[in-house]
């Protein structure tokens, strides 16, 4: 199955192009890294697969085959009943991802009753494990979001897509600003959704790194096209095109700055 996106385009207010004919694939149970600099329009592409681009933007064109099913992504509606257990957005702000007024325990258990994972009781029965499985106390059940910190709530969206399973899971910068014990353990979490559940994944950030240790294939992004794509190792070991070679040089200079 897996996901095929071809000839996505999206604009700006006054028709100002910011996603310019994107063509992607994800293999069924590949973790695809798309990577490029800030600004270059990857939150917008992962926004346009789950079919909630935020206005003002929009999306001009573009098909995702799907779940056998062909999407225009032109037309948002086209997603109802596919968001969830089809297709996950792990947002990069995780206080928009989560309803401000409602406790964590009744947005994870809605979340399943509501895409048919569960009954109501059984889903409220299966959230604290849930949490427990991302590493939140039981107890945090009754906190709202403003209560967590941000690591907290990424945690609690891994929770929800742990228990719906989705078929496609998009983390858009699932790691920017947590800690490096919280990034690595988010990273885990995801490692092992793709693995056990078989979760298509599209992880989205601008750290190489992290695309180094989760992603066998990416894709870079500039200015609204991917200008390069490949196997991760040999991309990173011989880029070809201007930004790709910038980051790589980027990257070395850390490390040896760290050496
Ligand atoms: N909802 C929107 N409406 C209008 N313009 C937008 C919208 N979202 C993003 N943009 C603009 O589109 C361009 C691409 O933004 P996008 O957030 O997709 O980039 P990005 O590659 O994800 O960057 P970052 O790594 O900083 O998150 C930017 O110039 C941004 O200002």
């Amino acid at each position: 199955m897996g996901v095929t996106v071809r000839g996505l385009c999206v604009e700006g207010p006054g028709g100002a192009p910011l996603v310019r004919g994107v063509d992607l694939r994800v293999e069924p149970t590949e973790i695809l890294g798309l990577v490029g600099p800030s600004g270059a329009g990857k939150s917008l592409v992962a926004a346009a697969m789950a079919g909630l681009i935020p206005p003002p933007a929009l999306a001009r064109a573009g098909r995702m085959d799907f779940d056998g099913r062909t999407l225009n992504m032109t037309d948002p509606r086209q997603w109802r009943g596919l968001r969830g257990r089809g297709v996950f957005l792990l947002m990069q702000s995780s206080a928009a991802a989560l309803d401000p007024t409602m406790t964590i325990g009744r947005q994870v258990a809605e979340a399943l009753s509501a895409n048919g994972v569960m009954a109501p009781k059984q889903a409220r029965d299966a959230t604290g494990g849930l949490l427990a499985q991302v590493g939140l106390e039981p107890g945090l059940q009754r906190a709202y979001p403003h209560q967590l910190s941000g690591g907290m709530r990424q945690r609690v969206q891994l929770a929800m897509a742990l228990g719906l399973r989705p078929r496609l899971l998009i983390a858009d910068e699932p790691t920017t600003g947590l800690d490096p014990i919280m990034q690595a353990e988010i990273l885990r979490l995801l490692r092992l959704m793709n693995a056990r559940h078989g979760s298509a994944m599209m992880l989205i950030s601008h750290d190489w790194r992290v695309i180094a240790a989760m992603a066998a294939r990416v894709a870079v992004m500039e200015r609204g096209a991917i200008v390069e794509s490949g196997p991760t190792a040999q991309l990173m070991a011989s880029p070809r095109h201007p930004t790709t070679r910038l980051a790589m040089a980027a990257l070395r200079e850390l490390e040896a700055a760290r050496a």
